[in-house]
């Protein structure tokens, strides 16, 4: 391991800080290929330069629908114009600029524009509230914050007085009233900004590869966000990597959409920069994307490779799922020859064993190009799903589909990729580390189970203001601690069994790999859509159960029950329709020796006694976001559930 020396590089005296403003020592390990330094406006000129006509960006016109390409020329002269208008709206050296609203142009454009300006952009999640928006923009400083919709303007302006450093707020749709002080975005793209010319190239050229790019929050899952800092280098490692794993080159034009919160570290690095570095085009999905308009930006943008997390694909699943079961007999039955064969190929490909390549191309030209086209992905070259745990059964339907899907893992810290599928892929692990990094397992137990570490340029610099928590999560040796527990196999694959904040130890000491449990139990019973595992210092396991229900198209689950717990009542000589006509009846005998088997048989494999689920209950409403169960990027607060049903959890140990 040695420090780079290269005259882009600031002077910097430690491998990480805690001051956004300080420039960081670069980490280089022995065989980094990434041997260049660089800047993010540095790779942004010369995507510019080689592709000034490639169209950029695709936005739809909301009255006309009419999609409206922004080629790569004209993306970079509207990115210099924001910048020097933020510049003239008191951006100051290192200044933030944050952002609350859904994937839009404006969010690329104050993204790259406040890093021309030498500044770092900061997303808030939209589902926060005014007290987390605080939160945030106080933490960070924020200079400038820029919302899309009313109610985000609203947030804005019950805390405004609150923030010192706040100097503008833009307002990226048409208001419904005027608010003083707050401008419009076309006041912004129109400023005249010439006095500013000066201070923008200055500032430009004083940008240096080791020093703050971006700032992102984490999602909060174990306790309140911390803001990392990723600096150009670790960006541009990220993005290099990421071309290199998934072999993307600028010559075929990659199409994608952009519809992740772009607050997220995947969002922003996938969407933004990993587009930007191999002159890809990105199409905006609408506000409503995740509650079923999706595919209407799929079909239109039929994209050559998606990035969601497991949610995203969860829904696909189940509306394709949907439409082929209504699809009439003899078709039916030959797209599941179809299907077989696809996820048959996938497998083996994936196992390294030879597979019959004859009927898979008969089966994917004949049958899968044609359900692929009908949902946009007929072009598509695969999924990468990542960001929180993936069920299997989601992934080997996707194979089925002939859409090969790679989990990818990683966290805000690593500048998203620690380990992915890219290449080699293994069922139930989340792949091999990302070329070019080390990974370990800290103090592994018996199993070789431990905390996940990793070292690499692509650690980042430090939480913004905390050096107390920087100083935490790197070692002496710099190995960057995940707080992820799991292990690694001997072909070097990398499996999660839980998080060290919710890990769970048994009064009699014993470690639970719970993520394996709670996946046992969901592999018996379809009708189950979340096992929960409590037992941490407690004298044995018990699970709390969440039936699958439908939801409405906000993503609330309903009282209905899903096609896959009516299926069951079926089975079961049940009429029930509703979840709460399941509960009001006792709960049901029936079902709860539904649920009792799922649990015995996945008992069955459980690795000690202590490792058996004793107790369960039935919950009221599956986990989702607006009950607070689930974060914005849809993975489980434990420790909120946790709160929720304490004392019925408590009861269980009564
Ligand atoms: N493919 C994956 N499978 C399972 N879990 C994943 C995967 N990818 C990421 N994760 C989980 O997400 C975490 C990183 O998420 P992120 O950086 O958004 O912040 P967070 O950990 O959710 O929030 P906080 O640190 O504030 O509690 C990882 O540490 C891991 O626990």
């Amino acid at each position: 391991m040695e420090n780079i020396v290269d005259n882009k590089l600031g002077d910097a005296s430690n491998f990480f800080t805690s001051d956004p403003s300080e420039c960081v020592k670069i980490i280089k390990l022995k065989n980094d290929f990434t041997s260049g330094i660089s800047t993010v406006p540095e790779m942004f000129a010369k995507t510019v330069d080689l592709y000034p006509d490639r169209t950029a960006l695709m936005h739809q016109n909301e009255e006309t629908g009419e999609w409206i390409p922004i080629s790569y020329k004209n993306y970079k002269n509207r990115v210099e114009k924001v910048a020097k208008a933020f510049l003239k709206l008191g951006l100051e050296k290192n200044g933030k600029v944050a952002v609350i609203a859904f994937n839009s142009v404006e969010w690329f454009l104050s993204q790259l524009g406040v890093i021309h300006a030498g500044g770092q952009i900061v997303g808030v999640y939209g589902s926060n509230s005014a007290e987390a928006c605080h939160y945030i923009l106080e933490k960070c400083q924020a200079n400038i914050v820029v919302v899309d919709e009313d109610y985000q303007l609203d947030k804005i302006l019950k805390i405004k007085d609150k923030l010192p450093h706040l100097k503008a707020i833009i307002k990226t749709l048409p208001s419904s009233n005027t608010h003083e002080g707050v401008m419009s975005w076309k006041e912004i793209e129109e400023m005249d900004t010439d006095d500013y010319d000066q201070e923008y190239e200055k500032n430009l050229k004083e940008i240096k590869a080791n020093s703050c790019c971006c700032l992102i929050f984490t999602s909060g899952t174990t306790g309140n966000p911390k803001g990392a800092m990723s600096s150009h280098d670790n960006i541009i490692f990220t993005v290099k990597n990421f071309i290199e794993s998934y072999n993307f080159s600028h010559t075929s034009p990659e199409v994608s959409v952009s519809f992740l919160p772009l607050s997220h570290v995947a969002g922003s690095i996938i969407e933004i920069f990993v587009n930007i570095g191999i002159a890809g085009t990105v199409y905006f999905a609408d506000k409503n994307a995740l509650k079923g308009t999706l595919i209407n930006t799929l079909l239109a943008a039929r994209p050559t490779f998606i990035f969601g997390v497991p949610r995203v694909y969860e829904k696909l699943h189940a509306k394709i799922s949907h439409d082929i079961e209504n699809i009439g007999g003899l078709a039916k039955k030959i797209t599941s020859w179809a299907t077989n064969k696809a996820m048959n190929y996938h497998l083996n490909r994936f196992d390294e064993k030879s597979a019959s390549a004859v009927s898979y191309f008969t089966a994917k030209t004949l049958i899968l190009n044609k359900v692929k086209k009908k949902i946009g992905l007929e072009r598509c070259r695969f999924l990468i799903v990542g960001a929180a745990p993936t069920n299997v059964d989601t992934i080997k339907f996707f194979l089925s589909m002939d859409l090969p899907i790679y989990e990818l893992y990683g966290m805000t810290e690593v500048g998203l990729t620690f380990a992915s599928h890219a290449g080699k892929v293994r069922l139930g692990s989340v792949g091999k580390h990302v070329p070019n990094i080390e990974a370990k397992i800290l103090n592994p137990d018996k199993d070789g189970i431990g905390e996940i570490c990793t070292r690499g340029r692509n650690s980042f610099m430090g939480y913004v203001f905390d050096i107390e928590k920087t100083r935490e999560v790197f070692d002496d040796d710099l190995w960057l601690r995940s707080g992820d527990v799991g292990y690694i196999d001997k072909n070097g694959f990398l499996f999660l069994t839980g998080r060290i904040k919710e890990l769970i130890i048994t009064a009699g000491g014993e470690n639970i790999p719970f993520l394996n449990i709670e996946n046992a139990v969901l592999a018996e019973c379809s009708a189950i859509s979340n096992a929960f595992l409590i037992g941490d210092k407690r004298k044995f396991l018990t699970m709390l159960i969440a039936l699958k229900t439908e939801s409405d198209s906000n993503g609330v689950p309903q009282d209905e029950l899903a096609e896959d717990s009516l299926h069951h009542m079926t089975n079961l000589g049940l009429n029930y329709k509703l979840l709460s006509e399941v509960l009001d009846a006792g709960p049901d005998e029936k079902i709860l020796n539904l649920i009792q088997e799922a649990i015995d048989r996945a008992n069955t494999k459980a690795a000690s006694n202590a490792q058996k689920v004793q107790k369960f209950m039935l919950l009221p409403n599956d986990f989702n976001m607006h009950t607070g169960e689930l974060g914005p990027t849809m993975k489980l607060k434990r420790g909120f559930v946790m709160q929720k049903y304490k004392k019925e959890i408590d009861e269980f140990y009564a």
